[in-house]
């Protein structure tokens, strides 16, 4: 899973891109070879110098995921042995062709294969709610190592308080419900499809009763009046859209042809929804509660100085975690102060302030 996880970061950064997308949303392919009779591990060698011509990026690793999956495992090297070398049937064929197909017009194996494990949780996916990828895992190890480390970070009801901002699948916020078993999550995301994936992740999972699922823009004005039953949060983590605008055409296909844009694109300088979560959370975090946020690499400077400018916030940027290929990609924000004129027990206090337009 992490090699595959790995990749998209590489598709994300933009390399395996050859140009527009055009030709691959629209094309189709038919194999000319008789694959009657072939193996599991021949159809991977097929399938793998399939995609290797055609250009697909990662071409073995997803033609093992897609053979593996039709043949009812998680991935090749789990697959009984036997089923190694057995003939598979025309059924088999058929199915295997029929997704094969889907990662030749530049489908991510994610949504072809309809689930994905994040965190151990398996979850479901479809096309367009973002895929979870693997640095965010890294950022959801952050908040539970804090959570463990400072004892502080407990709720009335003896879990913390956590507001997910840009649920998409869900995978943050199962995640630390599954390892935080006093949690309560609030996920709000402004995507439809992105709510009702989080509803049935939740079912999936057996976790909706700790979670409440909320449709959500937090950039229109008066967002906050919809926290106002909850009280002050303990925590507030997001993976917000966050790709600078002017760097989105050159995303790999298969994030710019099959991925909702409005997950990615984060404005001019990729602070679009940053700063409205930043204002959000000054008026929702409870003292001392904690902003992770997960963002590119040039934004601990450009939110470091942001937050400098805005001291009416009282957020410090505390700080600053790098993901596996080194690059600062992690805030740790925490709030200074008491609430905005608001004591705990008078909650909710004064309107947020304001991020101008
Ligand atoms: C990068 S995706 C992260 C999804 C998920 N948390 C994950 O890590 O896999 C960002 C999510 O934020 C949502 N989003 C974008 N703008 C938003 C806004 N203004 N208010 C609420 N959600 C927003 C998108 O719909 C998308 O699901």
């Amino acid at each position: 899973m992490k090699l595959w996880g790995r990749m998209l970061w590489a598709l994300l950064s933009g390399s395996g891109k050859r140009g527009g997308t055009r030709g691959w949303a629209s094309s189709s392919w038919r194999p000319h070879l008789p694959l009657a009779g072939l193996s599991a591990t021949e159809l991977v060698s097929h399938w793998t110098a399939v995609f290797e011509k055609r250009g697909i990026p990662e071409a073995r690793e997803s033609s093992e995921y897609i053979v593996a999956h039709v043949l009812g495992a998680k991935t090749f090297q789990s697959l009984r042995p036997v089923l190694w070398t057995q003939p598979l049937t025309p059924w088999q064929l058929q199915c295997i062709e029929e997704l094969s197909s889907r990662r030749l017009q530049r489908m991510p194996v994610q949504y072809i294969l309809g689930e994905w494990d994040f965190q151990g949780l398996s979850l479901k996916m479809a096309p367009p709610v973002f895929i979870p990828r693997p640095e965010t895992e890294e950022l959801v190890e952050w908040v539970l190592e804090e959570v463990t480390q400072r004892s502080h970070v407990v709720g009335a009801q003896g879990g913390p308080l956590i507001l997910e901002v840009g649920c998409g699948s869900g995978a943050i916020s199962f995640s630390l419900l599954s390892q935080l078993p006093q949690s309560r999550v609030i996920a709000v995301d402004k995507g439809e499809a992105a709510i009702c994936l989080t509803h049935e992740n939740a079912q999936r999972l057996q976790l909706q009763d700790r979670i409440r699922i909320m449709p959500l823009d937090v950039t229109l004005e008066g967002s906050w009046a919809h926290f106002v039953p909850w009280g002050p949060m303990d925590l507030i983590v997001s993976n917000p859209p966050y790709v600078f605008h002017q760097d989105m055409e050159q995303l790999a296909p298969e994030i710019r042809s099959y991925e909702d844009p409005a997950a990615l694109d984060g404005g001019e300088e990729g602070m679009d929804v940053i700063t409205h979560i930043l204002a959000l959370a000054s008026w929702l975090l409870k003292d001392s509660g904690s902003i992770f946020l997960e963002v590119d690499p040039r934004h601990p400077e450009l939110i470091g100085s942001w937050l400098q400018s805005r001291p009416d916030l009282s957020l410090d940027l505390v700080a600053v975690r790098r993901d596996f290929c080194g690059r600062p990609r992690f805030l740790h924000i925490q709030r200074s102060g008491p609430q905005h004129g608001c004591p705990t027990d008078a909650w909710p206090g004064p309107q947020p302030p304001r991020v101008p337009g």
